[in-house]
């Protein structure tokens, strides 16, 4: 065996040997773990704080045995070696054998490990040497050194194809791994900033934006205890999306991530009915900034509306004129209380106003019955009054204060009665989300005057039947009549991940922040892959509304993804669709796209044929086949007769955003385009979801 064949498997040897010290380690950890976990399972508990305590035990092992599971696959797999001659291992997870003073494996997020992600030769921040280890299952099988201090290789160190290729050269298997072993510098600083506001990241298609949001989601729950106390919430474009990234943050030890459409969070409706579709451009307008204070408007209509009122007390009509019922309502609504809870200010303050009108009228009663008695006697009944309760021990105050009138029972026992109750709910009722959303888009009338800026046509297109299903454009109005009614929801987040946020509405930004009081929160996307509902161009203009300029924006620059040969074929087209933006580079090469034509009779024809050959020359390999929406029912039969149904996913181009094969077949690319509006951004997205190779079938008469 060739000398350097013999120093690379002697260094795998001996990596082996101590890595399998290190997982040892984790399998005593594991293992008392879930002893522990039986243990507290087993016990019976006395009484019920006993009980709660044990539950709250039991619930805390549960996830640590599952953190442990999740980190398993792949637990080590880097070190650094410092110049002073001392090892660190990296992994998924931190490890420390009592009596030793240096961590059998650092986490990946510690600062010890930093160095790892960030050394280079310029600045190799003490490091001599950064090893990567690639297991297989667990057990180490290769080995890959980068020497940093500028010294020259000795029998010690391996140093050959960086393992980004590697990682790189692998086969996708439809779920996204983690990249945390080969995560680059200029990700990892955007991972593993102490900015604790709001960060933005943009980059081109495959720069690992999503990968810098899930790491960092991680980085947060490890550095950031409080935000990771309060939760956190990891939003995607949609359910396949979302799919797609499931298996990241959990192969990084972390199961407590709730993953969620912007859809899946709203309040005020279970869901958008599934036969419920939206037209582009309506839920554009349904997503402006405009129908908050539209629904803003509509609440604030109903909240007591000129007019005086008239409420029935004992044997008493008690009249308050409209100025009267106004000053209330203003009141009610200064202290910019959601409505219900107004409701509750607005009655008791109304309350006081009956009661003091009540106590006026009675007053004035007694005075007559004074006047009338003391005309015909000529006896003071106050003096009397007052002299029976001087001889009686007790002191009479002072002569005006007038007969007794208990204010506080009188206003009890009106907060409980139910003609004031009825009077108060005509005049502030009670309101669900839906009648709010409905009270606007069921009602011409309210349109007109609660949208003034948009146009009759605009108006028209937003109008709904009433009862008809809710879509997922109607979803964020739902959530914000909810909030004008009772608040912010319940459930709040210490930190929020936002993936492709160039998807994001006015409306829906509201519906992320409402969730998001702390305001920390990582925002990646790219507006060149905006779909039809994004009316912003641009970060500033589409968060400006929202926060100011209080956000980092950081920008990636290489694409991971899409090969150089791929991007060069969608240059044109970015340059139309977002003329401001740099084109990426990619550190991928592979074949020129290739170009079919079919005529719509011989589509299924040329498309089965491809799709048999692809996968005949790269078997294994995933193939994506994106398609005008539209035609996705009728190709799904073609997928499944050229036998490859394994082996290729049929994607419609609304949500191909986000996700990656190793070969795209792109179908009907005009199809694409003119599906709906912004369509060219549809067909970019669709042309550079590939890791290897682009198939474009052009569909064109003969
Ligand atoms: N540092 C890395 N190491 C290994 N693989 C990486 C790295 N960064 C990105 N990748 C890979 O590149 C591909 C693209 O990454 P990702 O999906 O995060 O890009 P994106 O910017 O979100 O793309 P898009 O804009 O299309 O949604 C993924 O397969 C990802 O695993």
């Amino acid at each position: 065996m060739p000398q350097a064949e013999e120093n690379v498997v002697r260094q795998v040897r001996l990596e082996r040997a101590e890595v399998a010290a290190v997982v040892a380690l984790f399998d005593d950890r594991l293992a008392d773990t879930r002893a522990q976990l039986a243990v507290t399972l087993a016990t019976r508990a006395d009484g019920a704080r006993e009980a709660y305590e044990r539950q709250s035990a039991a619930e805390r092992l549960a996830r640590e045995v599952r953190r442990l599971e999740g980190a398993e696959g792949g637990l080590v797999f880097g070190r650094i070696d410092l110049a002073d001659g001392t090892a660190l291992r990296i992994g998924r997870l931190g490890l420390q054998r009592d009596e030793e003073e240096l961590p059998a494996l650092v986490d990946w997020r510690a600062d010890a490990a930093r160095a790892f992600y960030e050394a280079t030769p310029v600045h190799p921040m003490g490091l001599r040497r950064r090893r990567h280890l690639r297991l297989a299952q667990r057990a180490v099988v290769g080995v890959s050194d980068e020497l940093l201090d500028g010294s020259e290789p000795t029998a010690e160190d391996v140093v050959g194809d960086g393992p980004l290729s590697a990682a790189l050269q692998e086969r996708r298997t439809g779920r996204m791994g983690t990249a945390v072993a080969t995560l680059q510098t200029e990700q990892d600083a955007i991972v593993r900033s102490p900015h604790r506001g709001v960060t933005v990241v943009q980059g081109g298609p495959g720069t690992g934006k999503t990968v810098v949001a899930l790491h960092r989601a991680a980085y947060v729950l490890y550095a950031f205890p409080k935000a990771a106390e309060q939760g956190v919430l990891v939003l995607g474009p949609n359910a396949r999306f979302l799919d797609y990234i499931s298996q990241v943050l959990p192969s990084l030890g972390e199961n407590d991530v709730v993953l969620a459409t912007c859809a899946e969070l709203a309040v005020g409706a279970a869901t958008a009915g599934p036969e419920a579709v939206e037209g582009p451009r309506a839920a554009r307008l349904k997503g402006d900034a405009a129908m908050a204070g539209a629904l803003a408007a509509v609440v604030r209509a109903r909240q007591a509306p000129d007019g005086g009122l008239e409420v029935r007390v004992g044997q008493e009509d008690v009249r308050l004129d409209a100025a009267e019922v106004s000053r209330v309502r203003d009141a009610a609504r200064g202290g910019g209380l959601a409505h219900h809870r107004a409701r509750r200010l607005f009655k008791e303050l109304l309350v006081d106003v009956v009661t003091a009108a009540l106590a006026r009228g009675a007053a004035e009663t007694l005075e007559r019955i004074d006047a009338e008695v003391a005309s015909l006697t000529g006896i003071d009944l106050d003096r009397v009054a007052a002299a029976d309760l001087r001889r009686l021990g007790h002191d009479p105050g002072p002569a005006d204060e007038g007969p007794g009138f208990d204010v506080d029972a009188m206003r009890a026992e009106l907060l409980d009665d139910d003609h004031v109750e009825r009077a108060v709910e005509r005049l502030w009722p009670h309101l669900t989300p839906g009648a709010v959303v409905d009270a606007l888009l069921g009602d011409p009338g309210a349109l007109a005057a609660h949208l003034p800026e948009f146009t009759a046509e605009e108006r028209a297109l937003l109008l709904r039947a009433p009862g008809a299903p809710w879509t997922d454009a109607d979803l964020p109005l739902l959530d914000e009549a909810a909030a004008l009614l009772d608040g912010p929801p319940r459930r709040s987040f210490g930190h929020v991940v936002v993936d492709e946020a160039q998807e994001f509405t006015a409306l829906q930004w509201r519906m992320v922040l409402r969730r998001c009081p702390g305001r920390s929160m990582t925002l990646v996307g790219d507006f060149a892959q905006a779909g039809p509902a994004t009316t912003a161009r641009g970060w500033q203009e589409a968060l400006a509304p929202h926060l100011g300029a209080r956000f980092d924006l950081r920008t990636l620059t290489v694409s991971y993804r899409t090969t150089e040969e791929i991007l060069a074929a969608t240059r044109e087209l970015l340059a139309r669709i977002a003329p401001d933006q740099p084109p990426v580079g990619s550190i991928r090469h592979g074949e020129r796209p290739r170009t079919l034509g079919a005529s719509p009779a011989a589509l299924a024809d040329v498309l089965r044929a491809e799709l048999r050959a692809q996968a005949a020359a790269h078997p294994g390999e995933l193939i994506g086949v994106v398609c005008p929406d539209a035609s996705a029912a009728a190709l799904t039969a073609v997928l499944t007769a050229a036998g490859v149904a394994q082996w290729a996913r049929l994607v419609p181009a609304s949500e191909a955003r986000g996700l990656e094969f190793d070969t795209a077949v792109v179908v009907d690319p005009d199809g694409i385009t003119t599906a709906r509006p912004g369509g060219e951004r549809d067909l970019y997205v669709a042309l550079t979801r590939a890791t290897k190779r682009l198939c474009t079938v052009v569909v064109r008469e003969d």
